[in-house]
């Protein structure tokens, strides 16, 4: 297919970018590179540089099969304190897309979102049937795109499908988590464990959990990736699917820095800190339309996640 990679230069969108190129499809990237990096495209892949209001144009010319749209701004801390730059760049920023995608005749869209729409649940496993109930306004921004798409599939045809997200880590060799600020955990333990900082923070030891600390559901980057392009060939015209990813297993924080002591060989001190404001206790998925309508299913565990970050931080530095 001749693809569409929106926000290709991120963490997330080189990963999956590497993995279309590798299965023999086309691929544009279009990323404004406010949070990417340029060097982060693969090669083999068409680079424009511009933000998704304004690629009109260049989705008319091309006669594309589809788009997967993963450009956004994803902290959640910036969307408490400035919520303007989540509405304009992820709402108003995914219609202008959507515009363009129609104006084309694009047929199929797969689309970014998050656990973040959940808010804090009241039930584990969440599924898709959870209510949706964001605390803060990055989730709001993604739980509109995720309406905007049921609107635009009925109304317009387009084969539309929302992942769901919980918590993505690991690396595909040169591809991987290069954010600044980093938020993520595993990434900030295995900054630690290079030396780049002293001792890593664990916010929050009085949640009500087995050890205190807040419980997520990590899956590898390449088993993400690998839904997508399994959502890019079951997708139906007409219709809009929300479906979860993640593996149905839940870590703690203090789980997560075991694991990242035992991939590394290296002790990781960690202090205790107050809760980060916004954290839930527990966000882990159930992926069973995932496996039903994608066919999908994990592979990878959170061992395997850490070593491949920890391969891909260890690259990264020596280079
Ligand atoms: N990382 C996670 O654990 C996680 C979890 C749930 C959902 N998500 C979603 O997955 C997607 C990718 O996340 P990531 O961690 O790779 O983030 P990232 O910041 O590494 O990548 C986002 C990319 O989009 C680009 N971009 C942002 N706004 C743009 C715009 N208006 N026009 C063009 N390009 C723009 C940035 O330059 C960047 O390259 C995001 O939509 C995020 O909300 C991520
Ligand atoms: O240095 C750190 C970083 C994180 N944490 C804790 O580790 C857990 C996981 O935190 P992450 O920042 O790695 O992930 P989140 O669950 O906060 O974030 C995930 O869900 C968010 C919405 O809830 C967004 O979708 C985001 O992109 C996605 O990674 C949280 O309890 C957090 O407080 C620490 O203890 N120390």
């Amino acid at each position: 297919m001749k693809l569409v990679v929106t926000g290709g230069a991120g963490y997330i969108g080189s990963v999956v970018t590497s993995q279309l190129l590798d299965e023999g499809h086309r691929v544009t990237v279009v990323d404004d590179l406010s949070t990417g990096h340029r060097d982060a495209v693969p090669e083999g892949a068409e680079f424009v540089q511009a933000r998704i209001h304004e690629c009109g144009e260049l989705l008319a010319q091309s006669g594309f099969d589809g788009v997967l749209h993963f450009a956004a701004k994803s902290l959640v801390s910036e969307s408490v304190r400035a919520p303007e730059l989540y509405w304009e760049n992820n709402v108003s920023g995914t219609l202008a897309l959507l515009e363009a995608v129609r104006a084309a005749g694009i047929p199929r869209l797969v689309f970014s979102s998050t656990a973040a729409t959940y808010g804090e649940p009241q039930v584990s496993p969440i599924t898709e049937e959870t209510p949706a109930v964001p605390v803060n306004s990055y989730g709001s921004s993604k739980l509109a795109v995720d309406a905007m798409l049921s609107s635009y599939s009925r109304a317009h045809g387009i084969a539309a499908t929302s992942l769901r997200y919980f918590n993505v880590g690991g690396a595909r060799g040169r591809f991987g988590e290069r954010h600044s600020p980093e938020t993520h955990l595993i990434p900030n333990l295995l900054r630690v464990a290079a030396g780049l900082e002293e001792s890593a923070k664990i916010f929050g030891t009085d949640y009500d959990t087995p050890d205190g600390t807040a419980l997520r559901d990590y899956l590898h980057v390449t088993d993400l990736g690998r839904a997508h392009l399994l959502a890019l060939e079951t997708s139906v015209p007409g219709t809009h699917r929300i479906v979860n990813l993640g593996t149905g297993n839940g870590y703690t924080v203090r789980q997560v820095l075991d694991t990242c002591r035992a991939v590394t060989g290296q002790p990781i001190p960690a202090e205790e800190h107050p809760r980060r404001p916004g954290d839930p206790t527990s966000l882990v998925a159930s992926n069973q339309r995932a496996r039903e309508l994608l066919g999908w299913e994990p592979e990878l565990s959170l061992e395997q996640i850490v070593a491949d970050a920890w391969a891909f931080m260890r690259s990264a530095e020596s280079s």
